[in-house]
C-alpha cells in the first residue's frame, strides 16, 4: 500500500484513530481499474479525485501528476497488471472536533485489490428504495466522499427487499442512480440517462455515452421517472467495478425479455475492447 509517500505491507496498521476521514468521513476517494497492464481513464479519475477534494476545500498536498505516478508505482510495487485501485485522501490527523482546521495536512493512501467483478451475476434484480439520494444542496452526489452511508442505507434496504441493486430517487422523485453505479434505460432504441445533478459524474457513464454515440445509438440525457424504469425495454447500470451490468427485474416487473438486451450486450463488448486497448501503460 502507498501511505503518504511510502510503501508498506497491506497488513500494517497505518491509520490513526484521529484521522478525520475515520472520525467524520472527512475525505474523498476514487475507484479505478487496471486491465492487462493499462490503467483505464487514469487522468479522468485523478481529475475527479481533485474536484471532489476541491468541493470540500481539502488540499491533497500533491500535484495530479504526482498522484498519477503514485498510483502507477503502487501497481509496479505489487507487480500487478489487472487490479482495482482505491486512492483515499482524508483531511488528515487532528484532535477530536469536526473543524477541518484541526488537521494540518491530508493523509493519502492507495490500496489495491486483484479484481473480481462487483456482482456475481451480470443480470441483476433491482429494487427502488425509500431512502433518497443526497440532495445536491446538502451533500452533493458529485463528491465521491468517504460519506457513503446514503449508499449503504440504500444497499441495506435492497438486501432486505431481496434486490441485488438499489435504485435511488431524488427528492423530486426523479430516478438518480444505483447505490454504486449510474443507470441507463433503453426504450424504442433510444438510450436515456439522468443529468448528473442527482448522481455521481460516473466515468463509466461518460464512456458509455461516448461508445453509444460512436455506435450511432441515440442518447438523451434527461430526467427519468419510475414509469420509464418500469416500462423500459432494457436497463443497465455502469460503474468502474461492474463496468456494465444488465438490470432484468425491478420491483417485481420483468425488464424486456428478462435477459441482457442487445444494447447492453453491445456495451459489454465495447467496454471489453476499450478497457484492454486504451489507458495509461503501467510498465513502459
Ligand atoms: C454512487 C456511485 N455512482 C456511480 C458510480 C460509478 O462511477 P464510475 O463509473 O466513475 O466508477 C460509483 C462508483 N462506485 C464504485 C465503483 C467501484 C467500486 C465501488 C465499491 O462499492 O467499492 C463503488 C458510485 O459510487
Amino acid at each position: 500500500m502507498y501511505v503518504n509517500g511510502k510503501f508498506v505491507p497491506e497488513n500494517q496498521p497505518v491509520i490513526s484513530v484521529f484521522d478525520h476521514g475515520f472520525l467524520y468521513g472527512d475525505g474523498v476517494f476514487e475507484g479505478i481499474r487496471a486491465y492487462k497492464g493499462r490503467v483505464f481513464k487514469l487522468r479522468e479519475h485523478v481529475d475527479r479525485l481533485f474536484d471532489s477534494a476541491k468541493a470540500i476545500d481539502l488540499d491533497i498536498g500533491m500535484t495530479k501528476e504526482a498522484m498519477e505516478e503514485a498510483i502507477l508505482e503502487t501497481l509496479r510495487q505489487n507487480n500487478l497488471k489487472d487490479a482495482y485501485i482505491r486512492p483515499i485522501v482524508s483531511r488528515g490527523n487532528g484532535d477530536l472536533g469536526l473543524d477541518p482546521l484541526k488537521c494540518d495536512k491530508a493523509n493519502v493512501f492507495i490500496v489495491l485489490k486483484t479484481m473480481d467483478s462487483l456482482y456475481d451475476t451480470m443480470e441483476l434484480k433491482a429494487v427502488t428504495v425509500g431512502v433518497r439520494r443526497n440532495a445536491p444542496d446538502a451533500l452533493s452526489p458529485n463528491i465521491k466522499s468517504l460519506n457513503y452511508l446514503n449508499n449503504i442505507l440504500a444497499k441495506i434496504e435492497a438486501n432486505a427487499k431481496g434486490g441485488q441493486e438499489a435504485i435511488f430517487l431524488d427528492n423530486n422523485g426523479f430516478v438518480a442512480e444505483g447505490s454504486g453505479d449510474n443507470i441507463f434505460i433503453i426504450k424504442n432504441g433510444v438510450v436515456y440517462t439522468p443529468p448528473t445533478i442527482n448522481n455521481l459524474k460516473g466515468i463509466t457513464r461518460a464512456t458509455a455515452i461516448e461508445l453509444l454515440e460512436k455506435n450511432k445509438i441515440p442518447v438523451r440525457v434527461e430526467n427519468i421517472g419510475l414509469f420509464d424504469v418500469y416500462t423500459a425495454d432494457e436497463i443497465f447500470v455502469t460503474g468502474t467495478a461492474a463496468e456494465a451490468a444488465a438490470v432484468v427485474w425491478v420491483d417485481g416487473r420483468t425488464v424486456g425479455t428478462g435477459k441482457t438486451g442487445p444494447v447492453t450486450a453491445l456495451m459489454l463488448k465495447e467496454f471489453e475492447r476499450v478497457t484492454t486497448t486504451t489507458g495509461t501503460e503501467i510498465y513502459t
